[in-house]
């Protein structure tokens, strides 16, 4: 069901080339390492979704999937119950078959944040690092991206995108690869890649940053999204325990330092082109994500605190250019 050959098929004569030294091996290894106790469960509703395939795609203003008139009444009621078992969804929506996916997180805000200001991506190599269950990647397709590759070491998050990416009929221009960054190779060869999400996640940002830009042709660009605070050149803020209730959160620098970090790791042109506090309607709970939120995660008296004291989740979009010395 999931299989990553039209993938090796489709760079072996492309820049990505090199990439098939190490690819088939770490994925190999990651089928058959495979332990999380309900993959065999995700499978088992993938298998379900073979044959339903939509005859309208739309992904340039929304990702919508099929008309709610193309599938009978008892099909739709089928194929929501089998997209549930996939719960829990947090990064869309998704509109399919007239179904709405309403997710944890409206992550089309993000992207009407960042559009404006990124080069076009038509025709360009894309690489989206952590890219969730790969909502981002289909608006990148909708900019017509010549390919766009996502990578995420959630399994959860695999089988989410493969049955999108089955009800879009399998496009081939779109491939998710279930790893984190740092397995990847210096490939050097997209011409952007994102980085949403992603940094504070990182034991060591300086580490990220330069695998980043190891991803990217010179001249490339780096889309990066991530958690900062206010403050000057030299501030970061490093959560001793949990941050929003996050395990694994480990810097959360001001804008002004990111900038920095990223002129030290070899790019240039940087701009910080939005910075947004994160509201309780962007990310919520809904009956697709049925656990805690960020309103949960934030002080009861004090929306501009976190419940464990720290600043309230803000963000920072910042664009910015691989060095050719870089
Ligand atoms: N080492 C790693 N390498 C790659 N991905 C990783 C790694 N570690 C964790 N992730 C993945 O990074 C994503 C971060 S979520 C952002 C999603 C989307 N980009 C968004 O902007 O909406 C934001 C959040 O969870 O705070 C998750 O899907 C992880 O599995």
């Amino acid at each position: 069901m999931i299989d990553f050959a039209p993938f090796y098929q489709r760079i072996a004569k492309d820049r990505l080339q090199n990439w098939l030294h190490v690819l088939p091996a770490q994925l190999y290894a990651w089928m058959n390492e495979q332990r999380h106790g309900d993959f065999p469960r995700w499978q088992r509703a993938l298998a379900k979704f073979a044959g339903l395939q939509a005859q309208s795609i739309e992904l340039k203003q929304s990702v919508t999937l099929g008309r709610a008139d193309e599938i009978s009444e008892g099909e739709r009621r089928k194929l929501e119950n089998l997209l549930q078992q996939l719960h829990p969804w947090r990064k869309g929506p998704y509109d399919l078959f007239g179904i709405h996916i309403d997710t944890e997180w409206r992550s089309d805000w993000k992207w009407d944040r960042l559009i404006p200001h990124i080069s076009p991506l038509k025709g360009r190599h894309v690489l989206d690092v952590g890219c969730g269950s790969g909502y981002h990647m289909w608006r990148m397709l909708g900019e017509e991206a010549r390919l766009v590759v996502g990578i995420d070491p959630s399994a959860l998050f695999l089988c989410q995108f493969t049955a999108i990416h089955q009800l879009a009929g399998r496009p081939e221009d779109i491939f998710f690869l279930p790893l984190g960054i740092e397995a990847l190779p210096k490939l050097e060869a997209f011409d952007t890649v994102f980085s949403m999400g992603v940094l504070y996640h990182r034991p060591s940002p300086i580490d990220h940053l330069l695998q980043l830009r190891d991803q990217l042709r010179d001249g490339g660009e780096l889309v990066l999204e991530t958690l900062i605070i206010d403050g000057g050149a030299n501030d970061v803020l490093v959560p001793p325990d949990r941050y929003a209730q996050m395990r694994n959160v480990w810097f959360i620098p001001s804008a002004a330092a990111l900038s920095i970090w990223l002129e030290k790791c070899g790019f240039d042109h940087i701009r910080i082109v939005d910075e947004s506090v994160t509201t309780v309607e962007e990310q919520r709970r809904t009956p697709w994500m049925r656990n805690d939120s960020l309103a949960e995660f934030l002080d009861p008296t004090d929306s501009t605190l976190t419940i464990e004291g720290h600043p309230a989740p803000k963000r920072a979009v910042i664009i910015a250019t691989r060095r050719a010395d870089g």
